[in-house]
């Protein structure tokens, strides 16, 4: 209720950019009243890596940009090395049972409210986008990316299968062989070689240059007809959105099952311990 007054106010505000961020702040909202179309920004120190209150917080963003009938959103992220990192293994490393099951869901909320999202959606990958970063970026309809960066689903790596919503979002964006070879090899791709292959649509020098882009793949669609639009990209997305929904419980319950298995717990944990280490080593 409050939330809807204090926005409801900030939606009057005569200013250029109004501020729509949540009061957590692990992700926040810039509506540019030019142009009408808000840039979401993934806001979780240090990587951004997406535990429950993450998921929660995005769930809650997009939204509160569909209801504010936004243009288009925009995908980015504060951090200006790392999009995302990812799930945090934190979360699924000696699990808390409960929150091991809510992070799944909401991860699976957030690809479902970003899938079947009714704007079109862009993501300006600011920086390292691995696994569930890959996610994010992947869902949208269109890429931009900053170079020295990788972007993939690095999974198989991890012996971890790569969820169904994974193979679909690399299907929207990838020829079947490229997309399938991928995800099987658990692949990561520099800058370069994803805007090689399709798997981003262009490569720019700065944050700004980025978001400018995004900004113009969204403006491509101001004379279509909106609604014509949004079924448009439905009906593309009818038979996955209907897949998922029918293995969306067996999904969860895979997941369960895999990350309280003793063989992926002892992985994580010398996985967790590895990236540790390696910044013990960059210390010295
Ligand atoms: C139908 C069947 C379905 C079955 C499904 C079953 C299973 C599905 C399994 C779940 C799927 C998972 C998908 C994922 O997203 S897993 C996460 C994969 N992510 C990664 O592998 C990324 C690892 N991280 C990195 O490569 C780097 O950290 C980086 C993102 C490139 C950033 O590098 P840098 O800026 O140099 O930062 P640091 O490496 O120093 O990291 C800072 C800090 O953060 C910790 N950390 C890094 N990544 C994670 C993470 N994903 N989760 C939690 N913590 C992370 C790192 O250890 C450092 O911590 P300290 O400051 O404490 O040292």
């Amino acid at each position: 209720m409050m939330r809807s007054k204090f926005l409801s106010l900030l939606i009057r505000a005569p200013s250029v950019c109004r501020s729509m961020s949540t009061a957590t702040k692990l992700t926040t909202i810039d509506v540019n009243d030019k142009t009408g179309i808000a840039t979401l920004t993934l806001n979780r120190s240090p990587i951004n890596a997406l535990n429950v209150e993450l998921l929660q917080d995005l769930n809650e963003s997009i939204k509160e940009i569909e209801d504010n009938k936004s243009r288009g959103l925009i995908l980015t992220s504060s951090n200006d090395k790392v999009f995302s990192a990812g799930l945090d293994l934190n979360e699924m490393y000696r699990p808390d049972k409960d929150r091991a099951r809510l992070l799944w869901i909401k991860l699976q909320d957030v690809w479902l409210a970003l899938y079947s999202c009714d704007l079109p959606t862009a993501a300006a990958i600011n920086g390292y986008a691995p696994a569930g970063g890959c996610l994010l970026a992947t869902v949208c309809e269109y890429r931009v990316m900053l170079p020295k960066c990788r972007i993939g689903f690095n999974e198989t790596q991890l012996g971890i299968v790569p969820p169904i919503f994974c193979m679909f979002n690399f299907l929207n964006v990838l020829p079947r062989r490229v997309a399938e070879r991928s995800l099987s090899q658990g692949q990561m791709f520099t800058t370069e070689q994803a805007l090689q292959i399709g798997l981003v649509d262009d490569v720019v020098s700065s944050k700004g240059e980025a978001l400018d882009k995004c900004t113009k793949f969204i403006d491509t669609f101001a004379k279509v007809n909106p609604l014509a639009r949004s079924l448009a990209k439905q009906q593309f997305r009818a038979a996955d959105l209907q897949r998922f929904q029918t293995e969306r419980a067996k999904d969860l319950e895979s997941f369960l099952a895999f990350i309280n298995h003793p063989q992926m717990q002892e992985g994580l944990g010398i996985y967790l311990n590895s990236l540790k280490k390696k910044q013990q080593l960059n210390a010295v």
